[in-house]
């Protein structure tokens, strides 16, 4: 038996040069809105600073590094925390449904439509030549936006409460990917990305 048979089917999401899988509804045993406060209370949040080009910036979001091996981009290195028995039942469920391993978590919380993620690729080594990135949201409904590295082709997806986004194939090799601030009264928002550090 294949132990990281997927059991739920993802939706292909048609992409040139990289793979997207959706799944509306990731199966889990509480409410979304039970997981999102539990995930905004029981997170040790951080508000990290990056140096770019040299400068030092906070981040306009708060974040948290649970997994076994340490994680860096920017030139920070957030020091891991263990997965916690919440964490343990997303990540399962976030295996199931896409069949793939996760030894990590990256959390980021997004207070309001101020809090954002400028446009990058989680392309480092450590994740292997085609990053598999499971992508799990808890409140706010907030847009992901895509570009293609080559062509400058964008893409605009909703990541609605509850919802799983895979990314896998050469999509980190040829997109990049961020979440806009905008001005719109959004409540918070949670996101996880579940990845496999070798
Ligand atoms: O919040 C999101 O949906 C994006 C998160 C992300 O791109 C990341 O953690 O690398
Ligand atoms: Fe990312």
């Amino acid at each position: 038996m294949d132990l990281f048979a997927p059991d739920t089917a993802l939706t292909p999401i048609p992409l040139r040069d990289g793979e997207l899988g959706w799944l509306a509804q990731l199966p889990l045993p509480w409410p979304n809105e039970v997981v999102l406060a539990r995930l905004i209370a029981e997170t040790a949040w951080r508000e990290e600073t990056v140096v770019v080009y040299g400068k030092r910036h906070l981040q306009p979001r708060l974040s948290a590094w649970h997994g076994d091996k340490a994680y860096r981009y920017s030139g920070l290195s957030l020091a891991p925390l263990p997965f916690t028995p919440l964490l343990d039942t997303i990540r399962l469920a976030a295996e199931n449904a896409t069949g793939r391993p996760y030894n990590s978590v990256l959390l980021n919380y997004y207070r309001d439509g101020r809090d954002s993620m400028g446009m990058h690729s989680d392309d480092e080594p450590e994740l292997g030549p085609a990053p598999a990135i499971a992508s799990v949201s808890f409140g706010a409904t907030r847009t992901f936006s895509l570009r293609h590295k080559a062509t400058k082709e964008t893409l605009k997806l909703p990541l609605t409460d509850g919802s799983l986004l895979f990314m896998g194939g050469a999509m980190q090799a040829n997109w990049m990917h961020g979440i806009n601030k905008t001005a719109r009264p959004v409540g918070a928002r949670v996101n996880l990305t579940f990845r496999n550090i070798e």
